[in-house]
């Protein structure tokens, strides 16, 4: 078990890179601390693979160091990190069956076979293969032999981490959540410092107790499934968790907080302070659906909108309304009140978010 230490990390593919746009991670601290369970979420594309290929030592970083429990091991190989990994298509011998399969990694390292028979029949057990054992895994359905791939990181009791890559593309949608609560689990059991790499935002808040969310190469907020909801540090974050995601207003400084289209947004006085000092022109507001206030007739601080699109999800419905020029979405709960063809909108202060330069004014990095 592992702390797992990022320090000024970032990493450039390209022999000579010349400038930001050439590192697929941008320089990064970052502590993924011991024993917890953590997702790497983002989409394709932002470095996730990348960050943790270098984490397992798959791949050297180009800048920074990678420190477990505080000791550097850029320098050493991927077999002598300890560090399991489970990537998206099963990596297992077809030949074998899978009680070999899962002994592998054990008799490799000389344990002894009656410790072997017992870490592999525990492990069998948790992951319900028991059944299978005596099995060549060639004949496994893709799930089973995903377990089997899963199984023979587990089986290990000196695993730094378990680094988990996409592990679920290949299984079945009706099995994949039974997998997911399998892993949680495991991590509950062994304590092991796990970190599972996503692009969709329900495994990874099914799975994690905390989320890092990269875009563009960076890890732009780290924390709770919540924290990413109702605080989204960047405006990604924003737009990337959450169904449908956070609404975003272009706005400009007047005299008492924000405006678009002539419509007037009042700011408290420590985020207004913050507004006016800046010299960036790119300056946005944001309220998630759900904390959009639908009203059937004007109120004060309401604004007037066109309702284009009721969608009926069953316990909840999503409003489409046109104000000014922008479509914005807000959910409702089945028995509020839905309005038909005019509706008024006004956003509690509370869960008003304002951005400059993409970053929450008043956010952990601002
Ligand atoms: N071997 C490589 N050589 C050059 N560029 C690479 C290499 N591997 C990845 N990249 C680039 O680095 C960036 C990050 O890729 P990476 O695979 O880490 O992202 P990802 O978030 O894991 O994406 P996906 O979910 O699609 O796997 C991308 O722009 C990608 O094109």
């Amino acid at each position: 078990m592992a702390e797992i230490h990022l320090k000024s990390l970032a990493h450039s593919y390209a022999k000579n890179p010349q400038g930001e746009d050439d590192y697929a991670l941008r320089e990064m601290n970052h502590v993924w601390e011991q024993g917890g369970a953590f997702a790497l979420l983002g989409p394709s594309g932002c470095g996730k693979s990348t960050l943790l290929n270098i984490i397992s030592g798959l791949l050297t970083p180009s800048d920074g160091e990678v420190l477990f429990d505080g000791k550097p091991v850029n320098h050493l190989p991927p077999q002598e990190r300890n560090i399991a990994q489970v990537f998206q298509f099963p990596v297992i011998y077809d030949s074998m069956t899978v009680f070999d399969n899962l002994a592998f990694p054990l008799r490799n390292m000389k344990v002894s076979e009656a410790k072997v028979i017992s870490k592999v029949h525990e492990i069998a057990e948790i992951l319900d293969l028991h059944p299978v054992l005596k099995k060549k895994a060639k004949n496994l359905s893709a799930d089973e032999k995903q377990k089997v791939s899963m199984g023979r990181g587990l089986v290990r009791d000196d695993v730094s981490a378990i680094l988990f890559d996409e592990p679920l593309t290949v299984i079945d949608p009706q099995l994949k959540w039974k997998l997911r609560r399998k892993l949680k689990q495991i991590h509950e059991q062994f304590s092991i410092t796990m970190i599972y790499v996503t692009h969709d935002q329900l495994e990874a808040s099914t799975f994690a107790d905390k989320i890092a969310v990269m875009y563009g190469g960076q890890i732009v907020q780290f924390g709770t499934p919540r924290e990413l909801f109702e605080n989204p540090n960047h405006t990604f974050v924003g737009f990337f968790i959450g169904s449908p995601g956070m609404n975003f207003f272009n706005v400009t400084p007047n005299k008492t907080g924000v405006e678009f289209e002539g419509f007037n947004i009042p700011l408290e006085e420590n985020v207004k302070k913050i507004v006016d000092q800046s010299t960036s022109e790119n300056i946005k507001v944001g309220i998630r659906p759900e904390f959009v206030h639908v009203w059937n007739k004007p109120t004060e601080d309401a604004f007037a909108c066109d309702v284009k699109h009721v969608e009926d999800l069953g316990t909840y419905k999503i409003l489409t309304l046109a104000l000014g020029s922008y479509v914005i979405k807000a959910r409702l709960d089945e028995d509020d009140f839905i309005p038909e063809r005019k509706a008024y909108v006004s956003f509690p202060e509370q869960w008003l978010k304002v951005y400059i330069d993409e970053y929450l004014v008043g956010g952990l990095e601002e």
